[in-house]
């Protein structure tokens, strides 16, 4: 196959995956983001950089979102939001965090592909994006991508989609976001 048919494969999975994402547990997601004060991202590998970007957009619509692990990220606190991202929902780094923000008091929501795991089941809103786990174990959606690609990129595009029905919601444009983006690049 030549690498444009790949690509097109990819959105033909892309697209097949956001069909299967439960919008009722989306927009409550939506909902908490609004109500919370301090909004904490934490992921690892690759699902990692999906939660920066995504705490990169909250922070251009106006939201106070922080990256766990961050030399500047503040401490958690009751009110606060800690979304976890985890496709396996049982990385062990993850999981003792996810515990500490629930002793801590915070609203905890978890975007895995397992809402089972250990994560999934400490997690206030549980959103499942069902996908192939990195093990290689099928989820009954097929993919022709290796370990937790499909999860990946879904879980980009679901906080992509996010920051859309917040802009929507609080009749943000681009503009008004790119007048917060950084300016020392
Ligand atoms: O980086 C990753 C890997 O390349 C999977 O495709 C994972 O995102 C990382 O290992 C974290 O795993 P999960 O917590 O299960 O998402």
């Amino acid at each position: 196959m030549q690498t444009t048919e790949y690509t097109l494969e990819i959105i033909k999975e892309l697209q097949r995956t956001a069909n299967l994402i439960n919008e009722v547990k989306v927009e409550m997601l939506v909902e908490r983001i609004l109500e919370a004060n301090k909004i904490f991202v934490a992921g690892a590998g690759r699902s990692g950089f999906m939660a920066k970007s995504f705490a990169m957009r909250m922070m251009h619509v106006g939201l106070d979102p922080y990256v766990v692990g961050e030399t500047v990220t503040p401490n958690l606190e009751e009110g606060d939001l800690f979304i976890v991202s985890s496709g396996s929902g049982e990385t062990k780094s993850l999981v003792s965090m996810t515990e500490r923000a629930k002793s801590l008091g915070a609203t905890v929501a978890a975007v895995t592909i397992s809402p089972n795991s250990t994560i999934g089941s400490l997690a206030d809103i549980t959103i499942q994006i069902p996908a192939q786990a990195k093990s290689g174990e099928k989820a009954g959606n097929e993919t022709i991508q290796p370990m937790g690609s499909l999860f990946e990129q879904s879980l980009l595009l679901l906080y992509d989609a996010i920051i859309l029905r917040f802009m929507e919601k609080n009749s943000l444009n681009s503009n008004t976001m790119f007048g917060r983006h950084v300016n020392l690049e």
